[in-house]
């Protein structure tokens, strides 16, 4: 059985206010959260102390959204793994589609991030995704997989085991088009199937995140997908009650 993870993707947004209302939020003792989840909130880097300190007593993990590949250097406005894993960060995100279309990374410098948070101790969230002309044109499986290889192929079987992956479809990031359960289970049961190439232990135990307007009115029937073992938020990470109904979603 893979644990689900819920995961939240604050982006450029939120406040040190936002962070202590999570933090209070998850820790009162009257919510209800499905045993045997994980939860985790990527925060902007600057709110990662307020983070370490806020969701301490609680359920909430967190992460960075991207990191270098170095760990330290002139390299100005970047941040490391090293700094992520100093705060308490558990998790990062790497190759989010916002950093290969807005920021230039290719799919070498994803790998290089992967194997740089994994350096760290960190859980890499590979996020891998086609847009809506390669979905248009019948190339969905292709992209995505060629995303999902051109990192795997670079690791050792140690080091695949502690990824996590996030199928987010461009086209539905940020849009209100959420992919359907059965355009997302189909691409997610493909991504097993590929993961099973490498090992079939590996295909059993990762965890394949939905992300792409999953929200609190569509979240119970995404994750009720047999391949869907978790999600990856934008907007509705933003909002404390729609948060904890796709917690709630995930038991
Ligand atoms: O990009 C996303 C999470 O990483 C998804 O964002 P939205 O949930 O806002 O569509």
């Amino acid at each position: 059985m893979r644990t689900p993870l819920i995961a939240g993707n604050w982006k450029m947004n939120g406040s040190l206010a936002l962070v202590e209302r999570f933090g209070e939020a998850f820790s009162q003792p009257e919510v209800r959260l499905p045993d045997g989840i994980d939860i985790a909130l990527m925060v902007p880097a600057p709110y990662l102390e307020a983070a370490r300190r806020a969701f301490s007593a609680g359920p909430l993990a967190f992460g960075g959204q991207t990191l270098h590949h170095e760990r330290h250097g002139a390299f100005t406005g970047e941040i490391s793994g090293a700094m992520l894993a100093e705060f308490g960060a558990t998790y990062v995100l790497v190759g989010h589609s916002e950093r290969r279309t807005l920021f230039g990374e290719d799919d070498a410098a994803v790998c290089a991030r992967v194997k740089a948070a994994l350096t760290e101790r960190l859980t890499p969230v590979l996020c891998l995704g086609e847009t809506l002309e390669e979905r248009d044109a019948g190339r969905t499986e292709a992209v995505v997989l060629g995303q999902l290889e051109a990192v795997f192929d670079a690791l050792s079987p140690e080091e695949r085991d502690r990824l996590v992956i996030a199928y987010e479809p461009v086209w539905a990031i940020g849009t209100g088009r959420t992919a359907t359960p059965e355009q997302a289970q189909a691409v997610h049961a493909a991504l097993r199937a590929r993961l099973a190439d490498y090992d079939a232990g590996l295909a059993e135990g990762m965890r394949l995140l939905y992300g792409g307007s999953m929200k609190a009115a569509n979240a119970a029937e995404l994750l009720a997908q047999p391949d869907i073992d978790g999600g990856l938020i934008g907007g509705a990470s933003l909002q404390v009650d729609d948060f904890l109904v796709i917690c709630q979603s995930a038991g």
